[in-house]
């Protein structure tokens, strides 16, 4: 199994009750996962535990085998610049390096840059005439595609999204996402995404919904 979770329980520091409640379940290669619910119910700090960028209170997570809840801050972030990508709602780009840059960034620092795979990926996303740009001079949807780009460029083992098209209008949310499950499929990568949309999580293989700090599998 690519990722197993096992009873994560955890408290925001100061906060008055448990943001996730004795949460299981687990994540194959080559599997994309949707996972739903109401603003607030967690969804966030839950990426934030597989990203291995918070630490559950109680319980563990295991990434291949090696649990990811106890790795040192050095080790944490290793793991993201090789096996685990990430793209966030807040895109994070650099505005001083261009789109291209941009593109093969945390590949290059993770060691993992394939020019051609890079090449590849701006291609599909249709950046390809964007690449001399700089971020201030493309759109949010843009923006946001470059930053699906960068984790895509990593060839990660599992790439973790928050609302990845959420500034993408109906036709780019539908293209992106079918370019995320094509690359599912093409390079057996898991997808963990989290979405507000039912028709998105409708398109993934998996869909779980947290509620009351609880997961459970959500019949599509
Ligand atoms: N660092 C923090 N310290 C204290 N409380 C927090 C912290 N981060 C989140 N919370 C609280 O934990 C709960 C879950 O937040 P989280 O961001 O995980 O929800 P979410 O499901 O991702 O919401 P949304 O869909 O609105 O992004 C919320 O009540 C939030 O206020």
């Amino acid at each position: 199994m690519l990722l197993t979770v096992k009873g994560v329980t955890h408290r925001h520091p100061g906060g008055t009750r448990d943001v996730l409640r004795d949460v299981s379940f687990e994540v194959a290669r080559g599997e994309s996962v949707a996972l739903t619910g109401e603003s607030g119910s967690g969804k966030s700090t839950l990426l934030h535990m597989l990203a291995a960028l918070d630490h559950p209170l109680r319980g563990c997570i295991e990434f291949g085998g090696q649990d990811i809840t106890a790795l040192s801050d050095k080790a944490a972030s290793q793991l993201r610049r090789s096996h685990i990508a990430l793209v966030f709602q807040q895109f994070n780009l650099v505005p001083a390096l261009s789109v291209a840059d941009n593109i093969a960034l945390h590949a290059k620092l993770g060691q993992r840059f394939d020019a051609s795979w890079t090449e590849e990926v701006t291609a599909r996303l249709g950046l390809s005439e964007l690449v001399g740009r700089y971020p201030e001079q493309i759109s949010g949807g843009q923006q946001q595609r470059v930053a699906i780009a960068r984790a895509l460029a990593l060839r990660p083992d599992l790439l973790l999204a928050d609302e990845p098209t959420g500034n993408l209008d109906e036709t780019a949310s539908a293209e992106v996402l079918r370019l995320m499950l094509d690359l599912v499929q093409d390079t057996g990568c898991a997808l963990f995404l989290v979405t507000h949309s039912a028709a998105i999580a409708a398109r993934c293989a998996s869909h779980l919904h947290l509620s009351g700090g609880q997961v459970r599998v959500q019949s599509t």
